[in-house]
């Protein structure tokens, strides 16, 4: 079982996923794509799936709508058993779970107001019922004005927004976005993502995600999980799995070991070594900024800064520091004791030459 961040999540778990494998077998090759997956996906949070090219997100989120067959194991979404449905409860159930996609997948030839209908209208609803529901959720992404155009008549971040009017119509209690936004450029990508937000929140509907992009997890996910090779190796709240992140994947997806210092750095001290190169994390509660006085007071001697980072992620400050100290063999244990309310993590990153 997957528990989510240092926090125990008392959050009721809204798709409940045990065991579950998909072995898919293409030219007498098996191709193991998720291994042993077992994880709970809260009701009305918003979980991210990260993880490399050929991970396994795209199996996972295919599997969780029925796309997929899994080869063992058992979804089951409230009290629903997906994996044993015949083909109409599967139907049934596909309509509690709307889908958007990274190109969208609109009809050209369809107008706006037309994509949005074309579920309700296979669904065999009343015309006015179409009517009423089709200008509903135009009008909840913001696109009542553009119902008669077609789609090559918008422009990107408008297209993921008639595909979120689409896959709201048949009210889904949950949405799964496959690479929702990385069509798109950043301006709107932050429409979208708000325009999700105000889904999750204001009609309670649990959302996952998959991406690559780090700034949309960061941005709205509440839950993160990291797969690698099929398996998942690392979940958590956002804020504590990209404040603190164990596994060498996820520190890779975060880019975090990107260092560019403006000196060469040695594992070990060099005859000439001079200064010690430390990095200090923290993350906090945004009303409990640490003191940077407070910080290097504990060092007794010049300290100087290479880099530094904070990021706002879920009212919590993630922060780093690089610095180096003109000493050698400094006394690691003691500087931990005394910066221990105030930084997480202190580690000794290498040694460098002066440069100053
Ligand atoms: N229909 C299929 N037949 C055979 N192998 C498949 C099929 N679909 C996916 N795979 C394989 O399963 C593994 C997981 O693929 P999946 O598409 O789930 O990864 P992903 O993390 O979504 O990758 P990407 O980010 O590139 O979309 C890969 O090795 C892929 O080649």
């Amino acid at each position: 079982m997957v528990s989510f961040g240092s926090q125990v999540d008392f959050a009721i778990p809204h798709i409940q996923i045990q065991a579950l494998n998909k072995i898919y077998s293409s030219h007498g090759e098996e191709v193991h794509a998720l291994k042993d997956i077992h994880l709970d996906i809260p009701q009305g949070k918003i979980l991210g799936i990260i993880g490399k090219s050929g991970a396994g997100k795209s199996s996972l989120l295919r599997t969780l709508n029925g796309l997929e067959q899994p080869s063992s194991g058992s979804i089951k979404i409230d009290q629903d058993e997906l994996t044993t449905l015949d083909h109409t409860h599967l139907i049934k159930l596909r309509q509690r779970i709307g889908m958007i996609f990274q190109h969208f997948n609109l009809m050209s030839a369809k107008t706006v107001w037309e994509n949005v209908a074309l579920p309700l209208k296979v669904s065999g609803y009343a015309k006015s019922d179409i009517q009423a529901r089709v200008d509903e959720v135009l009008s909840l992404v913001g696109l009542s004005h553009k119902a008669e155009q077609y789609p090559s008549q918008l422009s990107g971040g408008q297209k993921q927004r008639v595909g979120i009017a689409r896959a709201l119509v048949h009210h889904p209690e949950i949405l799964l976005c496959d690479e929702a936004t990385s069509a798109l450029d950043p301006e709107s990508t932050s429409v979208i993502l708000s325009l999700l937000k105000k889904i999750n929140k204001e009609l309670g509907i649990t959302i996952v995600l998959i991406t690559h992009e780090m700034q949309v997890i960061r941005e709205i996910c509440d839950q993160v999980v990291v797969i690698e090779h099929g398996e998942i190796v690392e979940a958590g709240q956002v804020w504590s799995v990209f404040s603190n992140p164990k596994q060498p994947i996820t520190q890779e997806l975060l880019n975090l070991e990107q260092l560019d210092l403006p000196f060469e750095l040695y594992q070990q001290q060099q005859i000439d070594s001079t200064h010690t190169i430390i990095k200090l994390k923290y993350q906090r509660e945004i009303k409990h900024t640490p003191d940077l006085n407070q910080i290097l007071n504990v060092f007794d001697t010049p300290v100087y800064l290479y880099q530094s980072h904070v990021d706002t992620i879920q009212q919590h400050l993630i922060g780093s520091l690089i610095v180096g100290v003109p000493q050698l063999n400094l006394d690691l244990e003691r500087i931990k004791q005394q910066l221990t309310t105030l930084i997480q993590h202190v580690e000794v990153i290498g040694y460098a030459r002066p440069t100053h």
